[in-house]
């Protein structure tokens, strides 16, 4: 079996715990969830060019570009077959720190076994999404201080659910948590504004920094 990589680069992570540091970005190809302002549909089309890699490929990949920060991602990087055995062989390699973006659809329970698991970044798709349906609530509990949750929010509803789910679930206790624009699709003061309506100590807004670098359409930054 092999991992099919859509892209791979250097860059800086435009989003999450080490935004604007360096980090290795491997894409994957396919997605299960289909969300109406996916950035990066292009990667989930079923015939999309993919190169074949082993899991010891990407890491050799890694290794070479001497970059010790790591983000999988996609599509959704845990459909893929061989993700298991690359996250075992990156998690042996105490110079790497790795992320893996989620889509919040997949069980993250089948991926605690690692010793050293990931930095798991894990959406919850919000009702602007059109996903919010598939979202697998009992992930909130595989969630540490390791961890982020995510909340890509395109209105004021997704804020408000973004909120009854932080309460709900005690999240800021457990995890670290982001609210992020739907890039281009709500106002960012609007964000702020809402954040400071509703005390949300705990919670970092971040807006994809990538895209104010570069042009929000470019692959491979
Ligand atoms: C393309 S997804 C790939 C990983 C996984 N499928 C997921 O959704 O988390 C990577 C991140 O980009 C975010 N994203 C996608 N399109 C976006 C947009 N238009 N504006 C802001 N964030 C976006 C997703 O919500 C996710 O956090
Ligand atoms: N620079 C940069 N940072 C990122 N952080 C997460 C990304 C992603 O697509 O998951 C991403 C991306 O595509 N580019
Ligand atoms: S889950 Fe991620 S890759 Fe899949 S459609 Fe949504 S944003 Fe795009
Ligand atoms: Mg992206």
């Amino acid at each position: 079996m092999v991992l099919q990589v859509v892209e791979k680069f250097v860059s800086i992570n435009g989003e999450g715990r080490r935004c604007g540091q360096l980090a290795t970005f491997i894409r994957f190809a396919g997605c299960n969830l289909n969300c109406g302002y996916c950035d990066t549909a292009w990667a989930n089309d079923r015939k999309v060019a993919f190169d074949p890699m082993t899991a010891e490929e990407v890491y050799a990949y890694i290794k070479d570009t001497q970059v010790t920060n790591v983000t999988l991602t996609g599509g959704e990087p845990l459909l893929q077959q061989d993700m298991g055995e690359l996250l075992e062989l990156l998690s042996q390699d105490p110079d790497l720190y790795v992320e893996i973006e989620t889509n919040g659809s997949v069980l993250l329970s089948k991926f605690s076994d690692l010793d050293n698991p990931p930095s798991f970044t894990m959406d919850y798709k919000l009702p602007s999404s059109g996903m919010e349906r598939m979202m697998a609530l009992e992930n909130f509990d595989h969630l540490t201080e390791k961890d982020t949750v995510k909340f890509v929010s395109g209105s004021m509803t997704d804020l408000e659910k973004a909120r009854e789910l932080i309460n709900k679930y005690n999240l800021t206790e457990k995890t670290n948590i982001f609210i992020s624009p739907v890039f281009g699709d709500i106002e960012l003061e609007s964000i702020v504004d809402f954040m400071k309506d509703n005390q949300m100590n705990g919670v970092n807004m971040q807006v994809q920094l990538h895209k104010i670098i570069w042009d929000p359409n470019e692959r491979g930054v």
